[in-house]
């Protein structure tokens, strides 16, 4: 299965930033790419007023725009995540993903809103403008069924275990960390993650902008079943290309068997 995850920033204007990801595909992404990927609030600047102005409903412009990339280019596309206007007027951090012909195949509304006040270093409040999602999300494709979570989602080994267990070998994790928790947990983080679930991690992220007040770490990452960095970008505008075998997790699951080898009568994790 071939990747292609796109590390770009945000611009002012949501449909500049669609361009900008559009021209990097045009240009850098060969045509027998399966999978396309966006980074977490590709298009919108990552600031907490920006959210309800830049929000937009589901099967808005920007989504049919999306939508038609998937289509034009015959791949599964990972949008990364948009400022969603809810039906219920509430504004959530949402990933969708299309498919091959272009409709819609997955939605996630992170489940975990970045709210951190690290001493001498970042502080964030999505929930300021934000509501979290509530529900752990897979989906199926033509490899089998992937998993979807949005950044700091990843930090909650529950829901990538879930996930797990519910067939995900591979999982899509639009993402944007920052200056503090950046070098200090990124890469830990996500092959953990990819090591416990025993799946294909796959974290795309905004780029350094000039100037942006959220200065994001970048460093896009494919992590594998075993836990291994298959590649990562530094923090640079840049498209990252791998080349996955998903039969690698099975291997992995059969040689070291941690899902079969939970203990359910001594402790039991439940999707409510
Ligand atoms: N956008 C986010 O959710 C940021 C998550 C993050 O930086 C972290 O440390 O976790």
């Amino acid at each position: 299965m071939k990747i292609a995850q796109i590390q770009m920033s945000p611009l002012e204007g949501r449909f500049q930033s669609l361009e900008v990801a559009r021209q990097m595909i045009n240009e850098q992404v060969p045509q027998d790419t399966d999978l396309i990927a966006l980074p977490e609030m590709f298009a919108c600047p990552y600031q907490v007023k920006n959210f309800p102005q830049y929000a937009e409903t589901e099967g808005g412009e920007m989504w049919q725009l999306c939508s038609a990339i998937a289509k034009e280019r015959h791949c599964y596309f990972s949008a990364g995540s948009v400022p969603e206007a809810g039906e219920d007027g509430k504004v959530y951090n949402t990933a969708y993903v299309f498919g091959r012909d272009g409709s819609q195949i997955a939605k996630h509304r992170k489940v975990h809103l970045f709210d951190i006040n690290i001493k001498d270093g970042q502080h964030f409040r999505e929930s300021e403008t934000l509501t979290a999602g509530d529900s752990v999300t897979t989906f199926e494709t033509e490899f089998g069924t992937f998993g979807l979570a949005v950044c700091y989602d990843v930090r909650f080994p529950e829901l990538f275990r879930l996930m797990a267990l519910k067939g995900a070998r591979l999982i899509l994790v639009p993402a944007s960390f920052n200056m503090t928790t950046g070098p200090a947990h990124w890469e830990l983080t996500f092959r953990s993650q990819a090591m416990f679930s025993q799946a294909f991690v796959i974290a795309t992220a905004t780029s350094q902008a000039d100037g942006a007040s959220y200065r994001s770490y970048g460093h896009s990452l494919c992590a594998d079943p075993w836990g291994q960095m298959i590649a990562e970008l530094e923090d640079a505008p840049g498209v990252l290309l791998t080349d996955i075998d998903l039969s690698r997790a099975d291997e992995v699951r059969r040689q070291l068997p941690l899902l079969t080898g939970r203990r359910t009568d001594v402790y039991r994790l439940e999707e409510v």
